[in-house]
């Protein structure tokens, strides 16, 4: 194994190997068995974890390590890292000596950055090092953020949505919002509870969701609890209420982009104009989202080709790459 990349979202984990390439893509949660007043111990992550939310017994605690990008709580997050190590490599020689390079939102304090590394030593990694996601995003694109013309980037996550410009080693402007993939999923959430009087769980308001984005009917079937009678009960929910559902969301996502175009100078802007914008992260293949993009701004929109992968493949090329990650250190 040896080296690694690794993006831990607040949605999804993804690791790729240089080799093997994607090794690990699970849900960014864990379960947490109560030890009778000693330090919890993991009991599942990723999708064993996932399944558990909304039905864990009470000696068992659902926990996501990350918010906003950022890790919570130290000791949840080297465990988490710890148990996705395991994973990744069974053997203990195989984790023997590992490096990585872990995607870290734009915006995260030197604190935050500081508790990572922490956290990523302790779990067992060799001087991990840290590579801001938009870049990361980019390079697992095919872009080469050392180029000369600017580049412009929009992640949509799960818990945030970061648009950033970069060019020659640097970034020209950034914004970020802290509504993105999860908002939406409440937003359908809300919307089949007080339009259809149907009560769903969070995992099933994120399968809808994601069901509407790949659907090619008008509607789908949503199954849940009739709010009133408390019975089980199917309707079928028309696609286009959903996209509308959602359209708060990726109205405020534009908003933020539209922001960050007004920073950056002119010159900038032409080549944004004649590259496009290139859009990865799970949220950016919300049903209708790239159209409403390329009306609202007037340029292309490049959707990426592995959306829900390409930071962790960015970061492991980057990992051989000291000019990238020199530059960008500290964004
Ligand atoms: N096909 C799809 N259509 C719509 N949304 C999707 C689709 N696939 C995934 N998502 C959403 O994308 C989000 C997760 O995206 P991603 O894995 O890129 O986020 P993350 O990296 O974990 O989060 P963050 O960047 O905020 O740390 C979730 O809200 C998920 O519901």
């Amino acid at each position: 194994m040896g080296e690694l990349g690794i993006d831990l979202g607040n949605s999804n984990t993804v690791v790729c190997t240089p080799n093997d390439g994607l090794v690990f893509e699970e849900p960014s949660v864990m379960l947490l068995r109560d030890s009778g007043g000693r330090r919890p111990r993991v009991a599942a992550i990723g999708h064993e974890a996932r399944v558990m939310l909304g039905r864990a017994p009470a000696s068992l605690t659902a926990t996501r390590p990350l918010r906003d990008g950022v890790i919570t709580d130290l000791d949840t997050a080297h465990e988490f890292i710890r148990a996705i190590l395991r994973k990744v490599a069974r053997h203990r020689w195989q984790r023997w000596r590992t490096r990585a390079v872990i995607g870290v939102p734009v915006g995260a304090t030197a604190l935050e950055r500081r508790a990572l590394l922490e956290a990523a030593e302790e779990a067992g990694l060799r001087r991990p090092a840290l590579l801001a996601e938009p870049i990361a995003g980019a390079i697992g694109c095919g872009v080469d953020p050392l180029d000369r013309r600017t580049h412009l980037v929009v992640d949509v996550g799960g818990g945030t949505a970061e648009v950033t410009a970069f060019c020659f080693g640097g970034v020209l402007a950034h914004r970020s919002c802290r509504v993105a993939g999860d908002e939406m999923t409440l937003a359908v959430y809300h919307h089949i509870r007080d339009a259809h009087g149907i009560l769903v769980g969070e995992v099933d308001a994120e399968e809808i969701k994601i069901r509407c984005s790949a659907e090619e009917g008008p509607a789908i079937a949503v199954s849940g609890r009739d709010a009133a009678t408390g019975r089980p009960r199917v309707a079928s929910v028309p696609v286009a209420e959903i996209e509308a559902a959602v359209r708060p969301v990726t109205d405020s996502i534009i908003r933020t982009l539209a922001s960050c175009l007004d920073d950056l100078p002119p010159q900038s802007v032409g080549d944004v104009l004649s590259e496009g914008l290139l859009a990865f992260g799970g949220g950016s293949l919300q049903r209708g989202f790239p159209e409403r993009l390329d009306d609202a701004l007037g340029f292309s929109v490049k959707p990426a080709e592995r959306p829900l992968t390409c930071v962790a493949e960015g970061a492991v090329v980057a990992l051989r790459n000291r000019a990238v990650l020199d530059a960008f250190r500290g964004w």
